[in-house]
């Protein structure tokens, strides 16, 4: 029994180094698995390994024990919620590191930026309390006291994430110069809280004027100019938002799942605003919801404008992924009429 056992854990770990290796270059990796594999750690295990395999440890001369130290602190911050939690953050830095990868993108970062925008998705919703942002105001709780109701929750996230810094052996940001330690902390700010979903219109607003521009000027073969920054910080930030919400264009099984946790989420936050007499927010009702039809209102008004948009700035990597949204779109569809035979009883 205990070489069965043994044989088990090996072969457990032989794949979840194949799942981690697969990261690289893979759009839609069961991250649920990892988790499940990897005791709950997926954040530190994909983390370190991308971080390596960009080899952004060794161009700043970061320990990777230092490394180890504070993405494990961070992941061991993020909460059980049912979707905000440390596999969404897994979810956020892999899909950004794929869209990195994107050739339009070839040679237009430097690695302090490509740095600064992994960190960001990794710390982006860290201790995320599984509430809005209107909730927190609407409770008048400390977090927006503190932060005057302005992207309360996008300001929590990125202040807890510089203080982990200051955790003992954790300061993954020792060997940076005072040059870079200031743009690279102005680049994770912007990048954290561009994810506040009252920002999603401005993303689509920055995007179409980029890709405007490079339809005019179509002399210049890569569109975006390495020189600069504001536009480059832009896309960064545009970037992870697209990442935030790519769940639509993954494979069905594994949007199904994070559209589970979201609904889950939204419920709890629902039933606590029952509990105190508050009007139940949109969505929040677990005992009236149609989750098919508010799926396709998500994908019609804010996942596909964004990634449409997003999609022709980054083409043609981007096609393989869009069909995937709309694939699940149709999908989504045929249900929602199954969905109201069910509801018509
Ligand atoms: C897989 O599905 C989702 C994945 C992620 C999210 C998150 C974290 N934010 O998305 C924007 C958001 O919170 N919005 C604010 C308000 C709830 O109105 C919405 C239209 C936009 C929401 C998802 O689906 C939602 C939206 C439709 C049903 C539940
Ligand atoms: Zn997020």
């Amino acid at each position: 029994v205990e070489r069965l056992r043994l044989t088990r854990k090996l072969n457990m770990n032989i794949f979840l180094a194949q799942l981690i290796e697969s990261t690289n270059d893979t759009w839609g990796v069961d991250l649920f698995e990892v988790d499940a594999l990897s005791n709950h750690r997926p954040l530190t295990h994909v983390a370190l390994h991308l971080f390596k395999q960009r080899n952004i440890l060794k161009q700043f001369q970061i320990r990777e024990l230092t490394f180890f130290k504070f993405i494990s602190a961070i992941e061991a911050k993020y909460r059980n919620n049912p979707y905000h939690n440390n596999i969404h953050a897994t979810d956020v830095l892999q899909a950004s590191h794929h869209m990195l990868n994107f050739s339009v993108f070839k040679n237009v970062f430097t690695e302090l930026e490509v740095f600064a925008a992994l960190f960001a998705a990794a710390v982006h919703d860290v201790d995320h309390p599984g509430v809005t942002n209107q909730y927190l105001i609407n409770t008048n709780s400390d977090l927006a006291i503190l932060y005057n109701d302005e992207s309360v929750l996008e300001n929590h996230h990125v202040t807890l994430a510089f203080q982990t810094l200051s955790t003992e052996g954790c300061d993954v940001l020792s060997t940076l110069n005072r040059k870079q330690h200031q743009m690279f902390r102005k680049m994770v700010i912007s990048v954290v809280l561009a994810t506040d979903m009252s920002k999603h219109i401005q993303h689509i607003g920055h995007l179409k004027t980029m890709v405007e521009i490079r339809r005019l000027s179509s002399s210049a073969s890569s569109i975006i100019d390495p020189e600069n920054a504001e536009d480059k910080l832009q896309i960064l930030q545009s970037l992870v938002h697209c990442s935030d919400l790519s769940n639509p264009l993954k494979p069905l099984n594994l949007y199904l799942q994070w559209t589970d946790r979201i609904m889950e989420e939204f419920f709890r936050q629902g039933d606590l605003e029952k509990s105190l007499n508050l009007e139940v927010s949109p969505l929040c009702d677990r005992e009236n919801s149609n989750i098919c039809k508010s799926q396709m209102g998500f994908i019609d008004y804010v996942v596909h404008p964004l990634w449409e948009i997003w999609s022709r700035l980054t083409q043609p990597d981007c096609q393989p992924i869009m069909d995937i949204l709309e694939s699940n779109r149709v999908w989504i569809a045929s249900q929602v009429l199954t969905e109201d035979d069910k509801h018509d009883g």
